[in-house]
């Protein structure tokens, strides 16, 4: 399987990370050295992605406690790095599993312990990418198509390389089937207004995996027309009753494959579980600036990079980034335990 590419790395005292606002265009790694850069990254969306909030949020704490690591600032760390995005559960989940590991040492032995324990969740991250990997691929074996042609996958957003620190979430599977020999093909939808669709057909060009880019309009039209034969997304936190949270625009896709006949899986680790959140009221949607709407970014014929506004001037606009999918829309919830329907969580509350 194709190596992925490092999103997020220690280097000496500071963290090296892939800025994922210059991508598709210009592959360029950004140092962070203290609490507020970790923090920028994280809200300016240079990091993205669930589970790569949440390991960027870790090394965050481990940054700030470089030079003093008393209590205060232990708890000012992370409640700036909480307050950085607000509907991916993995942020909180990372920073309680480094408060639990650090409050207890005495602030001599804090620096030391928060690389190590921001390198574990990092190294766990990816090995949970690699089992619900193989566990979507038990799924996909199973997904007859005619005539031996390609299985066609949708997924919206990018729940790949670039938004953990392995092979992803939904994409793990579709990775792991391709190294498999199993002949896929991707529809990526473009996810607007933030584009991340153009992150997914980044890393898969990368991959070598046959995919299409396509507007996210188009989705409805190639499920009726039969070249849609599962949908695999991620999510950002999923209540205990298996309502998803997941980038905005997941919701139709969902409708859409449920009127087609079509399985809808979602790829998220265990830590993406919200077991105090009962269902998907309780989740909180995070609203972007409109700015994400209004102007679009990209690369000028002389190759340099630009942004073109494309709303009317003092237009209002509703930015929600993220929308919830009900339970009942879901076919299965693949984590690194498994498959499970989605109102099966409550096997997983003691993991
Ligand atoms: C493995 S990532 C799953 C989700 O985090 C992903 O689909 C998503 O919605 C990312 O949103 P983003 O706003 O780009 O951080």
């Amino acid at each position: 399987m194709s190596e992925p590419c490092p999103t997020l790395r220690r280097d000496g005292d500071e963290v090296v990370i892939l800025d994922q606002t210059r991508l598709p265009h210009e592959e360029s790694y950004v140092r962070l050295h203290d609490l507020a850069s970790a923090a920028a990254a994280i809200r300016d969306m240079q990091v993205r992605g669930a589970p790569l909030i949440g390991a960027t949020a870790a090394y965050g704490v481990a940054l700030a406690l470089r030079h003093t690591a008393t209590d205060e600032a232990l708890q000012q760390a992370l409640d700036v790095l909480r307050a950085t995005r607000p509907t991916a559960v993995n942020l909180h989940w990372a920073l309680d599993r480094m408060r639990a590991a650090l409050q207890p040492l005495p602030p001599s032995s804090r620096g030391a312990a928060a690389w190590a324990e921001a390198e574990a969740i990092r190294r766990d991250d990816a090995a949970t990418n690699a089992r619900i990997g193989s566990h979507g691929l038990a799924a996909f074996r199973t997904l007859a198509t005619p005539n031996g042609r390609p299985l066609q996958f949708m997924t919206h957003c990018n729940a790949g390389w670039l938004a953990t620190c392995g092979h992803g979430t939904a994409l793990a599977p579709i990775y792991a089937a391709h190294a498999a020999g199993l002949k896929v093909h991707v529809w990526v939808s473009e996810t607007r207004p933030r584009n991340q669709g153009l992150l997914t057909a980044w890393e898969l060009t990368r991959a070598g995996v046959p995919h299409t880019l396509i507007a996210d309009n188009a989705a409805g039209w190639l499920m009726a027309a039969g070249r849609v034969d599962a949908v695999i997304v991620g999510a950002d936190r999923i209540a205990a009753n298996g309502d998803t949270a997941n980038k905005v625009g997941t919701y139709l896709k969902a409708l859409a494959a449920r009127a087609h006949g079509l399985p809808f899986y979602v790829a998220a680790p265990r830590s993406t579980i919200d077991f105090a959140c009962p269902d998907g009221a309780g989740i909180p949607i995070e609203e972007r600036s409109g700015d994400e709407f209004r102007l679009i970014h990209g690369v000028g014929e002389d190759g340099r990079a630009q942004r073109t506004r494309i709303a009317g001037e003092g237009a209002a606009i509703c930015n929600p980034a993220f929308d919830v999918t009900p339970a009942e829309l879901v076919t299965g919830i693949i984590c690194e335990f498994g498959i499970l329907p989605p109102d099966a969580l409550a096997s997983l509350q003691n993991h």
